[in-house]
């Protein structure tokens, strides 16, 4: 089975040029021109007619919600999402029921997502059992049953002595751990970003020290065991500034950075509202300002989406009783090309490294964020010209808890294939 898909616009060393892509049972054949004169016809044709093609966008922290949570998200609906955002390839995190923190569990997710899911999907064991306290998982045993990660999204890991031999272990079963920073000790509470805008609005806060003091503790325990340690949704410019001076240490720390901590900030919360709550918070425009800042000078190496879907009703009624959380499969590309690519904060080229290229790198996914013959037909083809509003009726996902809802934005995302089958299509 062959396809050619003709006219795709590709990012060629940074600049856009027209190609033709042969596929061919599943893999990237030829990106040129005039394939048909040296392969022959193609069984199927794709008319991108100019459109942008994108290597398959990945994202390392998807909540898919299943088992367990499935009135909020499911494998099927989660990976629909994703395909319909251009992912091709998401990392699910553990915050499920039961939570995967035993080698049986992870081979039964890994076999669940393998038969369920329309997109690649890499799954987190998570560090300790059941997500919290101080006994560790098997992490030679959560690798070898498919774990590609360990984390404990949702919690921090409370006590740095815990901390450290969960490093020591990731490291020795090389794993990736993946750290949802927050010292429960200094949240109290909160519901929104500490300071004057919570205050006005009587909203308890939640300081920024909850997150970057323990980065700072993190990293220097990185150092000492060796792990390859990945913070998750860092929100401060005190964390970025951690992160930073750890690499200039040569320190083995990656992170990353969702895409509404780069697109609003606490001064966007005019009132009480639960699409907006989130965790960590949105933080203050200097805060937001040095996320972009970490973005453009390589501190941050990856934008994730942190997709937390919620029903309806966990998202009604006041942020002080509502869930945390936000969807973003389905926003990401388009709010970040319209809000970073079309102002010329960002390159396409560089949007295109920080949403697929780097996080595949980063996190060894070595068949996935590139386009070029030998490698998965994984790919997109995005509408970068036409604007269009975001709607809730055209999400797939079940969640629709989106502050990104009414947005105009460019960057619609018309066809996504994985391994050469289309995932989602327009005609
Ligand atoms: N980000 C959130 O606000 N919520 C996430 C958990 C998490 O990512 O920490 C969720 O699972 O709902
Ligand atoms: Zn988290
Ligand atoms: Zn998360």
């Amino acid at each position: 089975m062959s396809t050619l898909i003709k006219n795709a616009r590709v990012l060629d060393a940074e600049q856009l040029t027209t190609k033709d892509i042969l596929i061919e049972d599943g893999k990237i054949k030829a990106i040129g021109h005039d394939l048909n004169q040296q392969y022959g016809a193609a069984d199927h044709v794709i008319c991108a007619a100019d459109r942008f093609v994108t290597p398959g966008l990945v994202d390392v922290h998807v909540h898919l919600r299943d088992p367990g949570l499935t009135e909020k998200e499911t494998i099927e609906t989660g990976t629909l999402a994703a395909a319909h955002g251009g992912f091709t390839t998401i990392g699910a995190m553990p915050n499920v029921d039961p939570v995967p923190d035993t080698p049986a569990k992870i081979a039964l997710m890994v076999a669940e997502n393998a038969a369920k899911a329309h997109v690649h999907v890499a799954q987190y064991a998570s560090i300790t059992t059941n997500r919290q306290g101080d006994e560790l998982v098997d992490f030679e045993g959560v690798k070898q049953a498919g774990a590609f990660a360990v984390s404990n999204d949702g919690s921090g890991v409370q006590t740095a002595g815990t901390m450290y031999r969960a490093m020591c272990g990731a490291a020795k079963a090389g794993l990736t751990l993946a750290a949802h920073v927050e010292d429960d000790s200094l949240t109290m509470g909160g519901v929104m970003n500490a300071g004057p805008v919570a205050d006005k609005l009587g909203l308890p806060g939640i300081m920024g020290i909850s997150e970057s003091s323990q980065i700072a503790r993190d990293v220097l325990l990185a150092e000492a065991s060796g792990v390859h340690y990945h913070v998750c949704h860092v929100s401060t410019a005190e964390s970025v500034r951690v992160i930073r001076d750890a690499k200039r240490a040569g320190i083995n720390v990656t992170c990353e950075v969702s895409p509404h901590h780069l697109l609003l900030t606490d001064a966007d919360i005019t009132l009480d509202n639960p699409m907006l709550k989130m965790n960590p918070p949105l933080r203050s425009p200097k805060d937001r300002a040095a996320l972009i800042a970490g973005l453009l000078d390589g501190t941050i190496d990856m934008i994730a989406t942190d997709h937390a879907p919620h029903t309806d009703a966990q998202k009604s009624g006041s942020m002080k009783t509502a869930a945390f959380g936000i969807t973003g499969l389905e926003t990401a590309f388009a709010t970040l090309y319209t809000a970073l690519v079309k102002t010329r904060l960002l390159t396409l080229s560089q949007l295109i490294d920080l949403m697929s290229t780097k996080p595949a790198q980063l996190f060894d996914l070595d068949q996935a964020g590139r386009l070029a013959p030998g490698m998965p037909a994984d790919l997109a083809i995005i509408d970068l010209d036409h604007e269009y509003e975001i709607k809730a009726a055209t999400m797939l996902s079940k969640g629709h808890n989106s502050p990104f809802i009414g947005w105009h934005v460019y960057g619609n995302v018309l066809m996504t294939l994985v391994d050469g089958q289309v995932v989602y299509g327009k005609d």
